[in-house]
């Protein structure tokens, strides 16, 4: 039987660091903080919106854990919602998902980011049909790497075997916590060399996925 794929969204799926830097952008601004660049605010993607606000408010000078926390962040999540247009598909998901859902593989998406946010993101790029379910950073108790999402994304898909696919050190850490093989996208938002992360494949372009999963052997 076709394995379960439970993926990644933030760097796997979607480049979304350009609709994150706009929409942090302008939280800062609009409360007089200076922009930051593209690279600065990638790099605070990955582990959630609570710890992208920590990073805008330690970058801005600013208590990450002070009085302001609050204000911020629900001023992020409210602009997240709705300022998609900045989240595109890397090339070649579309054909990809076409081919693993053609071979009856159940996908789910399992993502830090903020459950609103990710769902408003998926539509925009036109993945909402593709999973039967999609977990965000807000949707349980805990977030990645803590293995919950997974193991409850894999529950409810209820395959025997599944994979976990993304891109960072995040999840390289919540795959090997899930106890699931770990397929690392490399093109993401990673900040460690790839052959330093654990994981049982590597793939740069989407249309190598299929075959990966196809020829994939179970012990
Ligand atoms: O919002 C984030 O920090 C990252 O989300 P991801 O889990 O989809 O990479
Ligand atoms: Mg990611």
């Amino acid at each position: 039987m076709t394995p379960a794929l439970i993926f990644d969204l933030d760097g796997t799926l979607i480049d979304s660091a350009p609709a994150i830097h706009k929409v942090s952008n302008d939280v800062l601004t609009g409360r007089g903080y200076a922009p930051l660049s593209l690279e600065q605010i990638r790099s605070f993607v990955g582990q959630g919106a609570p710890h992208l606000v920590r990073c805008l408010l330690t970058t801005a000078g600013e208590d990450p854990e002070g009085p302001l926390f609050e204000a911020i962040y629900a001023d992020l999540v409210t602009r997240y919602e709705t300022d998609v247009e900045g989240n595109t598909l890397y090339p070649g998901v579309i054909t990809a998902l076409d081919r693993l859902r053609a071979i009856g593989c159940p996908m789910a998406i399992t993502t830090n980011k903020p459950y609103k946010p990710a769902l408003a993101a998926i539509a925009h790029v036109g993945l909402t049909d593709y999973f039967e379910l999609v977990i965000g950073g807000d949707s349980l108790p805990t977030r990645k790497p803590n293995p919950e999402m997974v193991h409850e994304a894999q529950r409810i898909l209820g395959r025997d075997h599944a994979l976990y696919i993304g891109d960072s050190e995040i999840d390289a850490q919540t795959a090997e916590n899930a106890g699931l093989p770990f397929v690392i996208y490399t093109e993401g938002y990673r900040k460690t060399p790839v052959d330093a992360l654990p994981h049982a494949v590597k793939f740069s372009d989407f249309k190598d996925l299929p075959s990966i999963i196809e020829g994939w052997t179970w012990s």
